[in-house]
């Protein structure tokens, strides 16, 4: 894959960039790395991985120079601010599997620094409100997110406020959780996850991405994403089968083909749809463009010129 604009590395280029032996990563922290989604590949964390999170430690560096160069300049008291990781991509191509590892891996790499991890499906009106609204069937497609609260949100956060709530969406409620949050309070940095974060809202006069230091996007064919948001769907209808309060259990009740074909026709009218119309057209916005391929396999990585 080339793209006008972006240095374009295979795997074997790009795994060269670093030296196999610095994977600082224990057999437990490996373990652990499995435990998130025991099919991720460790070549991938060795190869994709380590050199990114590499890369990412020097725009680090540089981006905290420039804050304390340029609050030293304008005589303003050190105040921390956190270094924000951007990770768009398609329904189901695996950008909250990528934003998960990334964690574990700063995390894990950088202990003295705090990484915390947002998704934005939090930010999805609730089921309630986007049906008030008529929007059940645009649920991901931009209209369907407050993006205000999503923007005051990450204004709060890049000012250093303290103990900041974020609303939680679950995917086997299919809504966002009634009195729920996951608190960030005052990381180094801050992961946010989601399909709209490359997007420029309508409304708005500043962009998600004006706050981000740095972004990816995590993309793939549409064929193959379609693969496995079904094999998720299939996930889905295996853990919701004796659970009546779980979205999917209608679902897991039917012949395992009927229930297959409404999840294509949903893949199909809705999240394909909004791939093609409002996600994939924000992937050259990225910093950086993780391409996967059969069996999740990162095949090719671009960087941004
Ligand atoms: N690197 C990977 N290796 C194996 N399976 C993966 C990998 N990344 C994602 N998956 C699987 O693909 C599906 C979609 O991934 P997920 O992270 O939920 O996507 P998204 O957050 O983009 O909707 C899930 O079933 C997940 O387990
Ligand atoms: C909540 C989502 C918009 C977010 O997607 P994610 O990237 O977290 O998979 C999506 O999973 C979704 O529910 N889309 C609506 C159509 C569907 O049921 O897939």
């Amino acid at each position: 894959m080339q793209a006008q604009g972006y240095f374009t590395f295979d795997r074997t280029a790009w795994q060269n960039l670093s030296n196999r032996a610095e994977l600082p990563l224990t057999q437990q922290q490996l373990a652990d790395i499995k435990a998130l989604n025991d099919r991720i590949s460790l070549e991938d964390v060795q190869d994709v991985y380590v050199p990114l999170v590499r890369l990412l430690q020097k725009k680090y560096a540089d981006f905290e120079k420039w804050n304390r160069d340029k609050l030293d300049f304008l005589q303003i008291p050190v105040k921390k601010t956190p270094f924000i990781v951007g990770i768009s991509g398609s329904v189901a191509v695996g950008k909250s599997t990528t934003a998960r590892l990334l964690q574990v891996l700063l995390s894990n790499w950088f202990s003295d620094l705090k990484t915390q991890l947002i998704t934005t499906d939090g930010f999805l009106y609730p089921n309630a409100e986007l049906k008030r609204r008529h929007l059940m069937s645009r649920k991901g497609f931009p209209e369907s997110y407050n993006m205000k609260e999503l923007i005051h949100f990450l204004n709060a956060v890049k000012t250093g406020q303290k103990q900041i709530k974020v609303p939680k969406y679950s995917h086997q409620v299919y809504d966002v959780i009634k009195d729920e949050y996951d608190v960030i309070d005052q990381p180094d940095i801050l992961i946010v996850e989601g399909i709209n974060v490359l997007q420029l809202p309508a409304n708005e006069t500043i962009y998600v991405s004006d706050f981000f230091d740095w972004s990816i996007y995590v993309d793939a064919e549409a064929d193959l994403i379609e693969k496995w948001f079904l094999e998720r769907f299939g996930v889905l209808l295996d853990t919701a089968f004796h659970d009546p309060s779980n979205y999917y259990y209608q679902y897991a009740q039917m012949p395992r083909e009927e229930a297959f074909a409404y999840a294509k026709k949903i893949w199909r009218d809705i999240d394909l749809k909004n791939l093609k119309e409002y996600i994939l057209p924000t992937r050259f916005r990225a910093d950086m463009i993780l391409h996967k391929t059969e069996g999740h396999v990162m095949d090719n990585i671009l960087v941004r010129v």
